[in-house]
């Protein structure tokens, strides 16, 4: 039985795999933690035996995977101690900074514990991203669009920033036009990763989605994927709670373990 503590167990995606991992057999919730909770099983519906947390030091190391879907100024505190804690990381979270992840790698290298931070665990996501590596090989010109729930607390989204990253590394940046527009209003461009346009809408009615545009010469190239609904990212998350502790190092990406 695959024990799990989830943080972030009060917020959208935290109550979505509270239902995931109740309905999964060979998982179960052991513990959840949330910095702003009480400690009332009944208040949230919790079975008696769920311990719950409201501060990283109760949090004893009975755990096998740490699932984390909580915000980006506590997940990369929280990955830390997961991995110190030789807890596996499945961190869904976004807006962790480049060196902080780093760090979080060479940390689990040392410990030989596996774990995975995804930037997206819907499939539609994970294979846009992989095509998007492909295209920029022959489309250097490429800007991302993402658009999200207006609750979304980052910007630009975990995805994007990966997608843009994605297509920096594939593309050959000598190739690319050279954007010397000049911004009437400001940010009118979006944000830049290496060269890379990035632009985030926020709006009421949307969940998750984003869509590439590739441009050349007479041509043009479209990538979209959509997230109807946060039951699009479940697949994932169950298979990366399933595989973990099969890894003995920390991946970027669930096409690692697909
Ligand atoms: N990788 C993927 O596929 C996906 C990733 N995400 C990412 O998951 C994260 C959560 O999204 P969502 O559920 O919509 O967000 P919500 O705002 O709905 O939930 C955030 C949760 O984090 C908790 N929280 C707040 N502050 C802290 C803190 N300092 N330490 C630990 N927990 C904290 C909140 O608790 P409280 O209510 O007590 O404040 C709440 O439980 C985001 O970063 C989002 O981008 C989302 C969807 C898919
Ligand atoms: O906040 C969200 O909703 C999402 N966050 C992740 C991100 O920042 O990329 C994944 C998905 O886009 C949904």
């Amino acid at each position: 039985m695959i024990k799990v503590l989830l943080a972030g167990f009060t917020g959208s995606m935290g109550q979505k795999a509270i239902n995931l991992i109740d309905t999964t057999k060979g998982m179960e919730l052991s513990g959840v933690y949330s910095p702003h909770c009480v400690q009332d099983n009944a208040k949230y519906d919790l079975a008696s035996q769920v311990k719950i947390y409201n501060s990283l030091d109760q949090i004893d190391s009975n755990y096998d995977v740490w699932v984390d879907f909580t915000q980006p100024d506590a997940v990369y505190e929280n990955t830390k101690f997961a991995i110190e804690h030789d807890i596996h990381p499945v961190i869904g979270t976004s807006g962790m900074k480049d060196e902080h992840q780093k760090e979080l790698l060479k940390l689990a290298q040392t410990k030989q514990l596996g774990g995975i931070i995804a930037p997206n665990f819907g499939l539609s996501a994970v294979l846009l991203m992989k095509f998007a590596g492909e295209a920029a090989k022959y489309f250097p010109d490429a800007e991302v669009i993402e658009m999200h729930h207006q609750d979304k607390k980052d910007a630009p989204s975990g995805t994007a920033l990966n997608t843009a990253k994605i297509i920096s590394a594939n593309r050959d940046e000598d190739k690319a036009s050279k954007d010397e527009n000049k911004d009437n209003l400001s940010g009118s461009r979006g944000g830049t990763y290496d060269g890379v346009h990035v632009h985030a809408v926020r709006l009421p009615g949307y969940v998750a989605h984003e869509q590439v545009l590739f441009g050349g010469a007479g041509e043009a190239l479209t990538l979209r994927q959509d997230s109807f609904d946060r039951g699009s990212f479940m697949k994932g998350v169950k298979v990366a709670i399933e595989k973990v502790a099969d890894l003995d190092h920390l991946v970027i990406g669930l096409e690692n373990i697909l």
